[in-house]
C-alpha cells in the first residue's frame, strides 16, 4: 500500500499547477527541464527560471509558429529561444495573437534546432490539457529528481505520462436522478466523472430508450454563449433545444452534454477566438493563430458513456460527418444520421458557411 500519488494524479497536479502559474518538471530520463505556461508565469517566476541556465526557450506549437514566420524543426511545434532582454510582454506575445495585427513581433524568431523536443511535446499537450494557450517557458534542468524536492514542484516522467496523455481517462458514473423537462417529464440526468479530476460530462435520458434498438442520440459539445446565453455567433442553442424536442416528441433519447467547451480549447480560448473573427479571421484560422487544431475535441469519451449506459447503436442527430466516423471507430454502430438544421440567423451564416468548407459539415 502506497499513499503516493500515481502518474494520473500527478497530471492532475501538473495542470492544477500550470493554471496557477506554478512551473512543473518534466523528465525523460537524464534529460530534464523546468516548463511553465507562457499565459500564467509571472515576472518573479521568470526570473528565478532565467537564473538557472542561459537557456531559455518558448515551446510552441507548429500552427502558432506559421502565424509567426517562425520555423517548426521539431514538426509539430517549435522551440524559440528568447533574447536576454526580453520579458514577460515579449513572451506574452508569443503565445497570444491578440496583438499580432496590431503589434506585430520584431523577427526574425530564432528557433532552436539541436536537442530532443518529446519534453517540450508533453508541456503543450499538458497546457491544451489544462485548456490554457499552448505555449510553454521552458529551461533544461541538470538533476530533475533533486531539483523537483527541492522546490516543492510536481516532477512527470514522459516514459509514465505518455500512455495516460493520448488515452482518455475512465470515465464512472457517479449519480442519476428523475429530472422532468418541459420536452418530456420522464427525464433522467446522468453524471459521469473521469478519474483524473478532469471535467464531468453529463447524460439526458429521455423515456426508456430501448437498449436492443438504435437509440436517438446527440452528443452536444458544451457551448456557454450559445446554450445559456442565446449567442447569434453559433448553432449551437437551437440545436441543443431542438435535439431534446426530438426526443421528448418521439418518447425516447439520450443527449449527451459534453464539457468540451469551443471544440475542446476552453472557454477562454474560444473567447480569444472570437477576439480574433473580429479582426476578420474564420473560426478555423481563429483556432490555428493560437496554436490550436480546427477541432480539439475527443468525441471517443461520448462512446465510453454510450457503452456505459447499454446503448450500443444510435440514430445521430448531428450534421458532422467526424462525429459519425468517430462512434463507428470506437465500435457504436450510427443506424442513421439524423440531420439537425436550427437556428440559422445572419450573424452566423458566415460561421455556418466555414464550418461546411472547411470542416465537413453538411449544409
Ligand atoms: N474554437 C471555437 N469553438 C467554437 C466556435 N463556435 C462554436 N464553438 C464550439 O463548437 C462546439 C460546437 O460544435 P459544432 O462544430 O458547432 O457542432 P458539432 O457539434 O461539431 O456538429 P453538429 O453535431 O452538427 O452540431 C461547441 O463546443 C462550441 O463551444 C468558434 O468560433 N471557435
Ligand atoms: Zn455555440
Amino acid at each position: 500500500m502506497t499513499l503516493l500519488p500515481d502518474i494520473t494524479e500527478l497530471l492532475a497536479r501538473a495542470r492544477a499547477d500550470l493554471r496557477m502559474g506554478l512551473p512543473v518538471v518534466l523528465q525523460d530520463g537524464p534529460d530534464a527541464l523546468l516548463a511553465a505556461s507562457a499565459e500564467t508565469l509571472d515576472a518573479r517566476r521568470l526570473a528565478a527560471m532565467r537564473a538557472l541556465s542561459p537557456e531559455l526557450t518558448v515551446a510552441i506549437t507548429a500552427r502558432r509558429a506559421e502565424t509567426l514566420k517562425a520555423r517548426a524543426y521539431d514538426g509539430d511545434l517549435a522551440r524559440i529561444n528568447v533574447p536576454a532582454e526580453a520579458g514577460l510582454t515579449w513572451i506574452s506575445a508569443l503565445a497570444d495573437p491578440e496583438d499580432d495585427l496590431a503589434t506585430p513581433m520584431k523577427g526574425p524568431l530564432a528557433s532552436r534546432r539541436e536537442g530532443g523536443a518529446a519534453l517540450h511535446r508533453l508541456g503543450i499537450q499538458l497546457a491544451k490539457s489544462a485548456r490554457l494557450l499552448p505555449a510553454m517557458v521552458t529551461v533544461p534542468l541538470a538533476d530533475a529528481t533533486a531539483f523537483a524536492r527541492d522546490n516543492g514542484l510536481t516532477r512527470i516522467s514522459l516514459a509514465a505520462a505518455q500512455d495516460h496523455l493520448t488515452d482518455r481517462s475512465p470515465l464512472h458514473p457517479v449519480v442519476n436522478a428523475r429530472l422532468p423537462l418541459s420536452v418530456s417529464e420522464a427525464g433522467r440526468l446522468h453524471i459521469f466523472r473521469p478519474e483524473d479530476g478532469g471535467e464531468e460530462h453529463y447524460a439526458v435520458e429521455i423515456g426508456r430508450p430501448d437498449r436492443a434498438k438504435p437509440v436517438l442520440a446527440r452528443l452536444h459539445s458544451a457551448c456557454f454563449t450559445g446554450d445559456l446565453l442565446g449567442s447569434l455567433k453559433c448553432d449551437c442553442g437551437p440545436q441543443l433545444r431542438a435535439a431534446l424536442q426530438h426526443m421528448g416528441d418521439e418518447g425516447a433519447g439520450v443527449l449527451l452534454y459534453l464539457n468540451q467547451e469551443g471544440r475542446g480549447i476552453g472557454l477562454a480560448n474560444k473567447m480569444r477566438a472570437y477576439a480574433l473573427q473580429d479582426q476578420g479571421f474564420d473560426t478555423v484560422e481563429a483556432n490555428h493563430r493560437l496554436g490550436f487544431e480546427d477541432d480539439e475535441r475527443d468525441f471517443r469519451l461520448g462512446a465510453d458513456i454510450l457503452k456505459s449506459m447499454g446503448f450500443s447503436s444510435v440514430r445521430l442527430l448531428t450534421n458532422n460527418p467526424a462525429k459519425v466516423a468517430m462512434m463507428e471507430k470506437t465500435g457504436i454502430k450510427v443506424a442513421e444520421r439524423v440531420p439537425l438544421k436550427v437556428g440559422l440567423n445572419p450573424l452566423n451564416a458566415k460561421y455556418l458557411d466555414t464550418k461546411a468548407k472547411k470542416s465537413g459539415h453538411i449544409l
